[in-house]
């Protein structure tokens, strides 16, 4: 890791507004740091940020993009361009990355590339059985499985196409092989930044240790952070030429002085993890895209299976129809019940009403509300296995992870009858005599499993919030009509 903050800071990147020291280009606003419970490896404020402040930039000869690559590279810029249009962005910059692995230490970009994970965790790397522990019976639940299948047929047809020209550029046997392309893939699926000129973006060496954070956790913002913008829009206001053009309001992008630049979205203490907003995503879109998912997510969207005359009426699309992290309806959703339940020949007169977001009458407000506790309440029954289970299979696949004795762990579970299938499927005798931890390939099955369990635990809790919110809301209707 030395070396490549030495590398980077020769290329310019730096942590400051001043010209990084040639030994690192971090230690003035950021560190990388290990977080666990966050990510995993990040980057941690060096000293107290204000919001604002610049934490990282990047000149433009430090990004890789598949331009840069073909710019030293002119037979991989001969042969992407006889094979273009028909070629993605997406595709392009994969083979520039996969040509850039082929080269080894004697690549410009050894050293980033000798830090990027082994391997990742989006959807598209899922299994049948992993895919399969999202459980299959609801609506939102077939949702994932179809994202899972869609994603994996597009990037498998990507490959194909792609794979005559890599053969063509004598790419090793290794690097042709689609393992080797979904790797690639996630490279950049998971990692790349926004640019202007690149649909596919860049690759921005230490840029992309950034953990992320919803972009509306922030909404949060303490005293402090409304001190720090205040002082900013104060000095803009009077022009005052000790304003420090570093500080910003924004996570960052691309910008006109030629180099990429990142800033911190909110005031953090020394030793935080500094987090970027890399967009609004929902859990299944991180996991698509990304490889996780939050505990907490207040993008989080919980689709029920509705009837299809529900789904028709009005004007609200499909996928505004859904319940929030608090367990609330959306507010697409309410209004659809409202008029859903309000007896057709009355619709027209009560639409303008309806469509204003305006409660009916206390009697239909109930019929949703109810409605929607019976809905939640089937749809968590038709699931296979209940909150507290999964809870319980989490903790054990977290166990089994770390644990040096699988077969210890197994032995004083209660989940035979998940592991069977989970080894079978995977072709493994667990032998009684295995004191030692499982093959990384199973290893990393189980965290995706866990994944999954986490993905189908946090919407089980999203549909018991639903059914509490909603008996509570009846409850007290039901007094007030009882007082009229
Ligand atoms: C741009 S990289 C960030 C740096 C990355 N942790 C590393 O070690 O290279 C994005 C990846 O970090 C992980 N990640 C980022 N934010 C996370 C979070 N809040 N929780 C869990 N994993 C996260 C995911 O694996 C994601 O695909």
């Amino acid at each position: 890791m030395e070396a490549l903050l030495r590398w980077a800071a020769e290329l310019g990147v730096s942590d400051s507004p001043s010209a990084p020291s040639p030994s690192s280009c971090l230690g003035r606003s950021v560190l990388i740091a290990d977080f666990p419970d966050a990510g995993g490896r990040g980057l941690a404020a060096a000293r107290d940020l204000r919001r604002g402040e610049l934490v990282l930039r990047a000149p433009r000869a430090a990004l890789l993009t598949s331009g840069r690559v073909m710019d030293d590279d002119p037979r991989i810029a001969s042969s992407v361009a006889s094979h273009l249009p028909r070629l993605s962005s997406v595709q392009t910059l994969i083979i520039c990355l996969l040509s850039e692995v082929g080269k080894g230490k004697s690549s410009n970009w050894y050293l980033y590339l000798s830090q990027l994970p082994s391997y990742y965790t989006i959807l598209a790397t899922f299994n049948d059985f992993e895919t399969e522990a999202l459980q299959l019976t609801t609506f939102q639940v077939d949702e994932a499985i179809w994202v899972a299948q869609k994603a994996l047929r597009g990037i498998r047809s990507d490959w194909e196409e792609a794979t005559p020209l890599m053969k063509g550029l004598g790419f090793k046997p290794k690097l042709l092989m689609f393992k080797s392309w979904i790797w690639a893939f996630a490279t950049v699926s998971s990692r790349t930044l926004h640019i202007a000129w690149d649909d596919a973006g860049c690759l921005c060496p230490i840029g992309d240790l950034f953990n992320y954070a919803a972009p509306n956790d922030d909404n949060s913002s303490t005293d402090e952070d409304r001190d720090d913008m205040m002082h900013q829009e104060t000095n803009k206001m009077l022009d005052q030429t000790d304003f420090d053009s570093s500080e910003k309001l924004t996570d960052g992008g691309y910008e006109d002085v030629n180099e990429y630049r990142l800033y911190a979205r909110k005031r953090y203490r020394k030793g935080e993890q500094v987090l970027l907003a890399y967009g609004t995503y929902t859990n299944l879109e991180l996991l698509e895209h990304y490889g996780f998912l939050l505990g907490e997510n207040p993008n989080e969207k919980i689709y029920i299976p509705l009837d299809l005359d529900l789904c028709m009426i009005g004007s609200w699309p499909r996928d505004s129809l859904y319940i929030l992290p608090n367990g609330h309806p959306s507010f697409a959703l309410l209004c659809a019940l409202r008029l859903w339940t309000t007896p057709r020949n009355r619709r027209k007169a009560l639409s303008h009403q309806i469509y204003s977001g305006s409660l009916l009458s206390v009697e239909n407000e109930l019929e949703i509300l109810k409605w929607l506790v019976k809905k939640c309440k089937e749809t968590l029954q038709q699931l296979p296995t209940t909150i507290e289970f999964d809870d319980n299979l989490l903790v054990l696949l977290c166990k089994l992870q770390n644990s040096t004795s699988c077969i210890t762990e197994m032995n004083r579970s209660i989940f035979e009858q998940e592991f069977a299938p989970f080894f079978r499927f995977h072709g493994f005798k667990l032998d009684c005599s295995i004191h030692s931890k499982l093959p990384v390939r199973l290893l990393r099955s189980l965290e995706r499993w866990g994944l999954a369990v986490q993905w189908r635990c946090n919407y089980k809790r999203t549909l018991t919030k639903c059914i509490v919110h909603c008996k509570s809301l009846v409850h007290e209707l039901s007094l007030q009509q009882n007082q009229q």
